[in-house]
């Protein structure tokens, strides 16, 4: 089921959108994705009742599609609209406490390397985020990029953890990041950014299928 879901995840905040977020996504839940992150971070992002209610609408459309919504970074927000899980990073809110306080719905973790995997583990996630695996234009303060490697890596010490992948993937590398072991990739702008979201998301969503299919 969480491998499944991890497919392709799509995460997006207002300032990733040139377009209304909520077309967006719209037309992303039509192309295939699996998963959905709320991310809104950055110079421009929306904050308080703004924020919260932009929240709500693209949590509408994805429970009318039986799609998980994930909230990045901010707990309250995520308790405040039950949502269904929520993503943090190693400079966040303790991966163990975020459990605590969220119960049994979905926890992410953001991971770099192996004693990260095992920290989210320990501290019961359910997935882990590893990346950035190519250099992102998404996130201004991202890490050193860490390659495919470090999937496989991880995937030699760790069978079976749920891993999602994520820093600048493409429809041209999603491929090999899961033949190198990842579950699924995660994306914003490559799906925010192009011309045509449905048929982008569709391309992506096949490429991953088929390469999880021949895994
Ligand atoms: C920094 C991040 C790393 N990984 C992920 C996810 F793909 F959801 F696992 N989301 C983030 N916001
Ligand atoms: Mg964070």
């Amino acid at each position: 089921m969480m491998k499944h879901m991890l497919s392709l995840y799509f995460i997006m905040g207002s300032g990733d959108c040139t377009r209304d977020p909520l077309t967006v996504l719209d037309e992303a839940i039509q192309g295939g994705i699996t998963m959905f992150q709320f991310r809104e971070k950055g110079k421009k992002a929306l904050t308080g009742l703004e924020k919260y209610r932009l929240a709500e609408k693209l949590f509408e459309r994805c429970k009318d599609h039986n799609i998980p919504f994930i909230v990045n970074d901010d707990v309250d927000l995520a308790l405040a609209l039950q949502a269904d899980g929520v993503h943090v990073g190693q400079d966040d809110e303790e991966a163990a406490r975020v459990r605590d306080r969220i119960g049994d719905k979905y926890l992410g973790v953001s991971v770099h390397n192996l004693a990260e995997v095992r920290q989210a583990l320990a501290a019961h996630a359910d997935y882990v985020g590893l990346g950035p695996i190519f250099p992102t234009v998404s996130k201004d303060d991202a890490k050193q990029a860490c390659g495919l490697a470090m999937i496989e890596h991880i995937r030699t010490y760790e069978k079976h953890v749920p891993l999602v992948a994520i820093g600048g993937i493409t429809e041209q590398t999603a491929r090999q990041v899961i033949e190198a072991g990842a579950d699924g990739i995660a994306v914003i702008s490559a799906i925010c950014r192009a011309e045509h979201i449905c048929e982008q998301t569709k391309r992506l969503y096949e490429t991953v299928m088929h390469a999880k299919r021949r895994g």
